[in-house]
C-alpha cells in the first residue's frame, strides 16, 4: 500500500547540540536504509519548513506505524498520513 506521509519536525529550543545533531545523523541513516529497501519511495523537503513529504510502499498501517514510530526524530514531529488509492485516469 502507498501512503503519503507529510513529517513536521518541532526541536524543543532547550534541546542540547549534540544530542540533536546525533539524531539527525541516526534519522538520515535509518530513512536512507529505508530508501534503499523501498519502503521509504520519496523523500521531498518542504520549502521553507523543517519538513518533509514522503511517499511509502509498505504492507499495511501496522507496518507503517512500525516504521515511523521507531524512527529517531519520532518524538519530535508531528505526522499526518494519507492513504493512497489508485486513481482511475492514471496511465502508469
Ligand atoms: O529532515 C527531515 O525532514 C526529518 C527526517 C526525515 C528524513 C530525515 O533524514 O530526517
Amino acid at each position: 500500500m502507498l501512503y503519503c506521509v507529510t513529517m513536521e519536525v518541532r526541536i524543543p529550543h532547550d534541546m542540547d547540540l549534540e544530542r540533536l545533531e546525533r539524531l539527525k545523523a541516526e534519522e538520515r541513516a535509518r530513512a536512507q536504509e529505508l530508501q534503499r529497501a523501498g519502503s521509504w519511495r520519496h523523500l521531498w523537503r518542504v520549502a521553507g519548513r523543517y519538513a518533509n513529504v514522503s511517499i511509502f510502499d509498505v504492507a499495511d498501517h501496522d507496518e507503517l506505524h512500525a516504521i515511523l514510530s521507531t524512527l529517531p526524530l519520532f518524538p519530535f514531529m508531528d505526522i499526518a498520513v494519507t492513504p493512497l488509492a489508485r486513481h482511475p485516469s492514471a496511465i502508469d
